[in-house]
């Protein structure tokens, strides 16, 4: 699955649903048992969240908007089938989510390319659920100073701490996921799904159990004047920085 949501592959409430359509059908393709994610925008995995849908948005909007997140996170967590994130770009924040959701992750070697929850630096805060999926990646100490201080890890640190499973050169990132995707087939449907579902729905089950809550508490949250306007200076930073 190529992502191609130009320039930077932002994760807007029209390409998620995109990616649910697409996530869907192949879900319910029997001929289909594994996918890997990638990216069509050079050197941008994902830029995350799209910050035009959090920004001077109304209320109803932004929890139409966070439901579609949600829905997007717990399809790709719980998926039936082998997901192999192919990482050939940045991946900040909500591009961070979603490799830290597919089963294994490779990253191209470019020290452009890194990945990391930067929530703080925006002036806002990864959710519980983005925070849990981290700490089970990283473990706890590594994940509370990523998480503080808004790490974005290039390719090598980002091995080093667990971020990503492998990082091979640019031009080998995709063979290298069809090879994992590969030896992850070989392993019975059957057992590998009943397995993956033990280890993580305990954590999915916790967005589970208050989907509705998250959403007042993302829209009181993003509501919030000081927010808003974190997210001005940082919009503004980005156009900034074209000069
Ligand atoms: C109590 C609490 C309860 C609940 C919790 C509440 C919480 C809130 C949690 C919200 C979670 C958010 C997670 C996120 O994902 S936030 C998004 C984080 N993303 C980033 O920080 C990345 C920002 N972008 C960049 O750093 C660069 O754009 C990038 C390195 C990706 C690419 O750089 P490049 O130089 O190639 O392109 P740019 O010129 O910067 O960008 C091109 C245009 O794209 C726009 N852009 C970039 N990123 C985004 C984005 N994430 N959303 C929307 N738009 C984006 C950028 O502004 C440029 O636009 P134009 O100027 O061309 O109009």
């Amino acid at each position: 699955m190529k992502m191609r949501n130009p320039p930077v592959n932002s994760l807007s409430l029209e390409f998620l649903t995109e990616l649910l359509i697409s996530l869907e059908k192949l879900e319910n393709d029997k001929t289909f048992r594994g996918i890997i994610i990638t990216s069509d925008c050079p050197g941008i995995f994902s830029a995350g969240l799209d910050l035009l849908e959090m920004y001077g948005r109304d209320p109803a909007h932004c929890a139409e908007y966070w439901k579609a997140v949600q829905e997007l996170w717990l399809r790709v967590y719980l998926s039936n089938l082998v997901v192999i994130g192919a990482i050939n770009g940045i991946s900040p924040a909500g591009g961070c989510l979603l490799s830290l959701s597919c089963d294994y992750r490779v990253l191209a070697n470019n020290p452009k390319y890194a990945i990391g929850l930067n929530e703080t630096l925006l002036g806002i805060i990864a959710p519980f659920w983005f925070k849990d999926v981290l700490v089970n990646t990283i473990g706890h100490r590594a994940a509370e100073r990523a998480l503080q201080l808004g790490f974005l890890f290039p390719p090598s640190d980002a091995l080093q701490v667990g971020i990503v499973d492998q990082v091979v050169p640019e031009d080998q990132v995709q063979s290298t996921a069809r090879s994992v995707m590969a030896q992850w087939l070989a392993i019975p449907d059957h057992a590998r799904q009943l397995t993956k579902n033990l280890v993580r729905k305990p954590t999915a089950d916790r967005l589970l159990q208050q989907r509705d809550a998250d959403i007042q508490n993302f829209v009181r949250f993003i509501s919030r004047d000081s927010i808003q306007k974190s997210l001005h200076v940082y919009l503004e930073k980005l156009k900034q920085k074209k000069g």
